[in-house]
């Protein structure tokens, strides 16, 4: 069978057809692209298809577990940790020994598979890059194929970007950073790949294509024998983890390579995840290398899973940081996990970037990224993300100072007083205030994220923060939150309802960006068609589960359906 891109047909006066060679039961519906089609071989797309075939049944049962999860909380229930899994928290098991060539992940930079990036990234003095197509990405299929492609040059060593407006070539030093791979969540379809007449799942098309073409070379001049690494995302029980474990052994005896040569770290960044930390570490136990404080989505998990208590809302969003009791809990019950079964336990991101053009701010944001992590080195993390190739040398002088030349803290911060950490402290309500500012800002972030996405970005300078999905996601759920629950803004004394003001708060948002962005970019952007989604999510009667899912639509392009019939 013969899948067609959108510029796959050529008439037939040149008698050439340009189409993807694809295995039985696989259409590709996104753009041909002969430079696609070195990653879209046949082989690969049966590995995929391979994959997809063994596991959709668990991935749809994995995914009708978390609805029904949803429908408990929403009926008053809490998280909180399974008492038939009792056997596991208790048990005096450990994962397999950290590969010796991640053992030191002390600073980790991460960014879309963007080419220039993904060198900047490598080339940063990081010793881990997590390349990402999850939060940082807008999946756009061209954003996809040419993400495998530079991630298969940057294992391979031949990764070169030509600036010609600079005229600056980029090409890797000698000396670069390891690196990780975060496939997008469970939840995202692949609607340019179909599979026996479906969707692909897309983490199984990120994580089946790069590990088709890398595997190789990774473990050879990467991994010291070890290898490929990834992060793996938003899982939300242990049952997800299972199936990944499943996914690697597939993979590893595909290849032909050691069971537990694939490793992976899984981000906990879901609020039932954080009661499932033991049982994800016990699945993954051949495969992983350890857990992630996944911060932002974390937050945003927080307002979803309570989307039906009223008595849990959330204050501003600057006021949820890592010092609230909730966010400390699980930061430090997660070092005692993990050091307990032996594996890394990775802080999280710093929303702070580098500010250019004003330096008493550009300081307080360091400042601010310096405190950041000497609160995670001191309270036991072996590592932590930097969102900007400038914030390394920070990040990295705070722990060095802290842990000398070990490579990580594994053996030496076991944190058992956090043994003593209740459901309570994991679900304590954060403390603070919600203010019209606090609301004009998620408006304004959130739109201006959206339009970025639409377009094509999945991680933007705004405000002089990182922002990305998940941050997005937190500015949407809250809005919803507060209109859900009539919630009247305490914190500035103006005292005034969200409902009554949401309406004209956008209008006179969507004004302040286009003056700030101007009205060439403005009119040029895809600012209104992000007004509409945000809006329509954030006054929606039940909150939608992802912002991107919906928004997705918007970016699928498939090749014009007459074309296969004109053969
Ligand atoms: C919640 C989470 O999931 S966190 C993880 C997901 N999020 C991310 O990975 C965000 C990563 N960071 C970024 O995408 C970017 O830093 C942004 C969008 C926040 C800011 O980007 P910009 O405004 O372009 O940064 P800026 O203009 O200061 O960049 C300066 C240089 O650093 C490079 N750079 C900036 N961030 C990165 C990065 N994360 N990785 C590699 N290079 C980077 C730029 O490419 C640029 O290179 P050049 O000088 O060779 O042209
Ligand atoms: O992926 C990381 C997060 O904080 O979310
Ligand atoms: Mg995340």
């Amino acid at each position: 069978m013969i899948g067609l891109g959108s510029y796959g047909y050529t008439a037939p006066s040149s008698k050439k057809i340009n189409a993807y060679d694809v295995p039985q039961g696989v259409d590709i519906r996104g753009r041909f692209d002969e430079e696609f089609a070195k990653i879209l071989t046949k082989d690969a797309l049966q590995f995929v298809a391979d994959l997809q075939r063994e596991f959709r049944n668990h991935i749809k049962y994995a995914m009708e577990c978390r609805k029904e999860a949803k429908r408990r909380y929403n009926e008053g229930a809490l998280p909180g940790f399974d008492p038939a899994t009792r056997y596991i928290r208790e048990g005096k098991w450990t994962c397999a020994p950290v590969p010796p060539a991640v053992a030191d992940r002390r600073v980790e930079i991460t960014g879309p598979v963007e080419r220039k990036m993904i060198i900047n990234a490598l080339n940063s003095g990081a010793k881990v890059f997590m390349a990402d197509f999850e939060d940082a990405l807008s999946p756009s299929w061209e954003n996809l194929m040419r993400g495998q492609i530079n991630l298969k040059d940057a294992v391979e060593g031949t990764i070169t970007f030509n600036d010609k407006a600079r005229n600056r070539v980029y090409k890797l030093n000698n000396e670069i950073a390891k690196l990780f791979v975060r496939p997008r969540g469970w939840h995202l379809p692949e609607a340019h790949i179909f599979i026996d007449g479906e969707p692909a799942t897309g983490c199984l098309v990120d994580f089946g294509l790069y590990f088709y073409h890398n595997y190789a070379t990774f473990r050879n001049t990467q991994g010291q024998g070890f290898g490929p690494f990834f992060y793996l995302p938003k899982m939300e029980n242990s049952r997800e983890a299972k199936i990944w474990n499943s996914v690697f052994e597939k993979a590893e005896k595909m290849a032909g390579i050691e069971k537990g040569s694939i490793r992976a770290t899984v981000l906990i960044e879901t609020l039932p995840a954080v009661f499932q930390m033991d049982e994800i570490l016990y699945e993954l136990r051949d495969h992983s290398v350890g857990l992630n404080c996944g911060r932002w989505d974390y937050i945003f998990s927080y307002v979803k899973t309570f989307q039906g208590h009223p008595d849990r809302l959330l204050p501003d969003r600057g006021q949820v940081g890592m010092t609230q009791h909730f966010m400390r809990s699980y930061s430090d019950l997660l070092i005692r996990t993990c050091h307990r079964r032996g594996v890394h336990a990775m802080g999280g991101m710093a929303a702070q970037i580098p500010i250019r053009d004003d330096p008493t701010a550009n300081e307080a944001a360091f400042e601010l990224v310096r405190k950041d992590k000497q609160r995670e080195v001191k309270a036991g993390h072996d590592g932590t993300w930097a969102a900007h190739p400038g914030l390394i040398k920070t990040c990295m002088e705070v722990f060095t100072n802290n842990m000398g030349n070990t490579p990580n803290q594994i053996e030496t911060v076991k944190r058992d007083d956090a043994s003593n950490l209740t459901e309570d402290d994991l679900l304590q309500r954060p403390r603070g205030v919600r203010t019209m500012e606090g609301l004009r800002l998620n408006t304004r972030v959130g739109i201006q994220y959206l339009a970025a996405w639409l377009t094509g970005s999945g991680s933007v300078p705004l405000y002089n923060l990182m922002e990305d999905a998940a941050t997005a996601e937190i500015s949407r759920v809250q809005i919803w939150q507060w209109l859900k629950y009539g919630v009247e803004l305490d914190g500035d004394g103006l005292g005034v309802r969200v409902n009554h003001v949401f309406g004209r708060v956008v209008e006179e948002e969507m004004a302040r960006i286009e003056r700030e962005v101007g009205k060439e970019k403005f009119k040029k952007g895809m600012y209104k068609e992000a007004c509409k989604i945000f809006t329509r999510q954030c006054t929606a009667s039940t909150l939608d589960d992802f912002l991107t899912l919906d928004a997705y639509n918007y970016i699928v392009i498939h090749h014009p359906k007459d074309v296969s019939s004109k053969l």
